[in-house]
């Protein structure tokens, strides 16, 4: 498998639930009512409609929308734990469709593992056993899975704690229960349905920088679904925003935020503070005088916010540098341009530009260097 390829390929994917589901999407005239009118028409629920993306390999795939947008369902299809209605879905390659029982459960066990909000723990059963559970059931020797399961426990901070019952723990030590025992079996992608939606706020940040360390770390493919548009902006890779089963946007965070797909989007993101989620290469300008050899050096992927704090607190721009070598600097009036939505390139539909592309210090760097913020997940634009 190449490591371009995706891991998952959804091409026009339909879930109707409903009396005679398949005809929904095989009749045109039906296909292009809103779910509202199919549902009157039909008495069916088109859950997902016509639904076409892929999942990158090592990218946290993040599915947002508001309540019964068709997120659950869109993840579900993914593994058939719901059965598509049409469409096409192939994992690196395979096609998921025609899989039989037997290589279907193979690939929930060890391909793709699912961490539930409602994490299923077994109650008489220690920490330990529980993350072990998994391997149990593919059939891993004792020894073997008890030394994977303390590996994982350690893994996602409860070293010390396998002994207990999930009764002896708080609701976000018991998640990260759930997610270790996902993680024990190795999988190539981890499925979140709404892990954390149960947790109060500052256990629930906990786990968000969890994952992103864990991801971080490894490198593992992630598909993670939110309602919540903080966290998808902090997690996510990309997003994928759905509305009414069909998806209304698939872009990084910086995209959806900076060039909402119409108006749903743009009121969606409305109140998202742009200097936390723009990376500060956009607002950058070439160096001026002795510019390049003054104040704070910034990444090009560090945030605007980050920027601003530099600039603020040097009282002079701030350097952009990356591997090195200065790529312009960012001062204060451009940085305000960002927070009022007023830099360059904000209208375009295009991959993030550096705001100044042309007016590079170094004629060497690479077009496009200031692309790096959109697979980056090293800044935590949140926190930040
Ligand atoms: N088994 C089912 N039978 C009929 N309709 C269903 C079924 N499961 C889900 N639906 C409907 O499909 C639509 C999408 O539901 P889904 O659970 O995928 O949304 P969601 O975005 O995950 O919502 P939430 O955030 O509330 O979990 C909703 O209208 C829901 O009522």
């Amino acid at each position: 498998m190449a490591p371009h390829d995706p891991v998952f390929s959804v091409r026009g994917l339909w879930k109707v639930f409903g009396p005679k589901a398949g005809r929904v999407p095989s009749d045109p005239g039906l296909a292009a009512l809103s779910t509202a009118e199919i549902r009157e028409r039909t008495g069916c629920t088109a859950a997902v409609r016509d639904v076409s993306f892929d999942v990158r390999r090592g990218e946290v795939f993040v599915v947002m929308g508001l309540s019964g947008s068709g997120k659950s369902t869109l993840v579900r299809c993914l593994t058939r734990l719901i059965e598509p209605t049409s469409g096409e879905l192939a994992m690196d390659g395979e096609d998921v469709l025609a899989m039989d029982p037997a290589r279907l459960r193979e690939l929930r066990r060890h391909r793709a593992a699912m961490v539930f909000q409602h994490f299923g723990l077994l109650p008489h059963r220690t920490v330990l056993d529980n993350v072990a559970y998994g391997l149990e059931i593919q059939g891993v020797a004792k020894g073997e899975r008890r030394a994977k399961a303390r590996e994982v426990i350690k893994k996602v901070g409860l070293a010390g704690l396998e002994e207990r019952r999930p009764s002896q723990l708080s609701g976000g030590q018991q998640q990260r229960v759930g997610l270790a025992r996902a993680l024990a079996a190795d999988p190539e992608v981890l499925l979140f349905d709404e892990p954390f939606s149960a947790l109060d706020p500052l256990i629930r940040r906990d786990m968000q920088e969890e994952v992103a360390r864990l991801h971080r770390e490894e490198g593992r493919t992630m598909v993670f679904i939110t309602h919540d548009l903080a966290e998808a902006l902090k997690l996510g890779d990309r997003i994928a925003l759905m509305r009414d089963g069909a998806i209304v946007q698939l872009g990084t965070p910086e995209e959806i935020v900076t060039r909402p797909a119409g108006d749903y989007v743009r009121d969606f993101v409305r109140d998202v503070p742009r200097e936390q989620i723009v990376p500060v290469s956009r607002a950058m300008r070439p160096a001026i005088g002795d510019e390049a050899e003054r104040g704070t050096v910034l990444a090009p992927d560090a945030t605007v916010a980050d920027g601003i704090a530099a600039v603020a607190r040097d009282g002079v721009p701030a350097r952009i540098e990356a591997d090195g070598e200065l790529l312009g600097v960012v001062d204060h009036a451009r940085l305000l341009a960002v927070v009022a939505g007023l830099e360059p390139g904000s209208g375009s539909t295009g991959a993030a530009v550096p705001a100044v592309p042309a007016a590079r210090t170094e004629p060497g760097t690479p077009a496009g260097a200031g692309q790096a913020a959109a697979t980056d997940t090293d800044t935590d634009p949140v926190t930040a």
